[in-house]
C-alpha cells in the first residue's frame, strides 16, 4: 500500500484529495500539525513516515494581502517548498506540487503552454513561481501541476462567495479571462496520477476545460443555484494585486501524458452544485 503525506490538509484542495485519496494510507497534516516553514518538523514526519508521495496542499493563496505580505509568501511558497523538494529527494518520495495560472502575465490571446514565458505580476504569482523554480532545480521525483481558479463546495473560494453572500446585486469583472476548476476534479485526477504513476516528471496544466469571465461564471453559479441575483458586468474591479486578463492553459499535454479525459468547466460545476445543495 502507498504511503502518502499531505501538507495543509484542511485547506480546499487538501480537503478534496484527502477525501479522495481515502483508501491509502494517509498521513494528513493542517497547518498546525505540520508547519511547512519549519524545515525541522519536515524532515521529522518525512524521516518517519518515509511516504511515497508528499502531496503539498500547504501554500499563501491571499493575493491581495501578499502585496503587503511578500516576505510570508515567499516563505511559504518558495523557501518551505525548496526544503520539502530537498527532503523529499533525499527520502526519495515523489512530490506532487501545485502552482498557478497566475505565472503568467495575462497577455497571451490563445491558452499558455507549460513552457511558455512566465512573467508572474503580482507578489502571489511570483512566489509560487519561485516555488516551481526551486522542485524543477532539485529535481527529484516530482509534479508540478498548474491549477487556475480553484472552487469546491467547501473552502474559501468564489463560488462561495457568490453562493453565500446576501448581497442581491454583484458587480463582477468582465476583463479577465481564465477555467475555473473544481477541486473535487483536481483529487480525482491526483487519484489517477497515484493509480497509474507514469514517472514522466515535470510541470502540467490542469484546468476545467473551456474559459469564461469571473462575470460570466458568477452568472453561471447564479443560473445553477437559482439565486436570481443581478450580475453586471464591469471592466474594473480595484484590487491591491493586479490579475492576469488572460490566463487560459492548455492541458493537452496532461491529457495525452496521463491518458486522462479532463472535463469541462460544465461538468465541473454541475458537480460541485450538485454536492453544495446536498
Ligand atoms: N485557490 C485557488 O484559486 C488556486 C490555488 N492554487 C494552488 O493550489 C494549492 C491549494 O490551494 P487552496 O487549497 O486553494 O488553498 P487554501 O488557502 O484553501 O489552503 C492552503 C492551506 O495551506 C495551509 N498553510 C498555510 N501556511 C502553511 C504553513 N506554513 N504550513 C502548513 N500549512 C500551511 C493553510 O492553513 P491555514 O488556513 O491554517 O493558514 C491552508 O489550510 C496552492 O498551492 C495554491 O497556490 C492554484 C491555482 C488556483
Ligand atoms: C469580490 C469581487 C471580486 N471581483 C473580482 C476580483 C477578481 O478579479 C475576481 C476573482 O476574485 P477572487 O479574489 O475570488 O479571486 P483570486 O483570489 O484572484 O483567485 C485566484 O486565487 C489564486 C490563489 C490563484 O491561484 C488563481 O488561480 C485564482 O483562482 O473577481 C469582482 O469583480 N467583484 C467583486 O465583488
Amino acid at each position: 500500500m502507498k504511503k502518502i503525506l499531505i501538507t495543509g490538509a484542511n485547506g480546499m484542495l487538501g480537503t478534496a484529495i484527502a477525501a479522495e485519496l481515502i483508501d491509502y494510507t494517509l498521513f494528513v497534516f493542517s497547518s498546525k500539525e505540520l508547519d511547512i516553514t519549519c524545515s525541522f518538523q519536515l524532515d521529522q514526519k518525512i524521516k518517519n513516515i518515509q511516504p511515497d508521495y508528499i502531496i503539498n496542499c500547504a501554500a499563501y493563496t491571499a493575493v491581495d494581502l501578499a502585496e503587503s505580505e511578500q516576505e510570508k509568501a515567499f516563505k511559504i511558497n518558495a523557501i518551505a517548498v525548496q526544503k520539502m523538494a530537498q527532503i523529499a529527494k533525499q527520502y526519495n518520495a515523489t512530490l506532487i506540487h501545485f502552482s498557478t495560472d497566475y505565472v503568467f502575465n495575462g497577455e497571451a490571446t490563445v491558452s499558455y503552454l507549460t513552457d511558455q514565458k512566465t512573467d508572474p505580476i503580482n507578489v502571489y504569482g511570483a512566489s509560487k513561481l519561485a516555488g516551481e523554480k526551486a522542485i524543477t532545480q532539485i529535481d527529484g521525483k516530482h509534479y508540478i501541476f498548474r491549477i487556475s481558479w480553484l472552487y469546491a463546495p467547501h473552502g474559501k473560494n468564489f463560488f462561495r462567495w457568490v453562493a453565500e453572500t446576501d448581497m442581491k446585486e454583484l458587480n463582477i469583472v468582465d476583463s479577465q479571462t481564465g477555467s475555473p476548476t473544481s477541486a473535487l476534479d483536481v483529487a480525482t485526477f491526483i487519484k489517477e496520477v497515484i493509480e497509474n504513476d507514469p514517472a514522466t516528471y515535470g510541470i502540467y496544466n490542469f484546468t476545467n476545460q473551456g474559459e469564461m469571465t469571473w462575470y460570466a461564471f458568477a452568472k453561471a453559479i447564479n443560473q445553477k443555484l437559482g439565486l436570481s441575483k443581478m450580475i453586471q458586468p464591469v471592466a474594473e474591479f480595484k484590487t491591491a494585486a493586479k490579475r492576469p486578463f488572460y490566463s487560459v492553459m492548455n492541458c493537452e499535454k496532461t491529457e495525452r501524458v496521463f491518458d486522462y479525459q479532463i472535463p469541462s468547466i460544465e461538468k465541473g460545476l454541475h458537480e460541485v452544485v450538485r454536492r453544495f445543495k446536498s
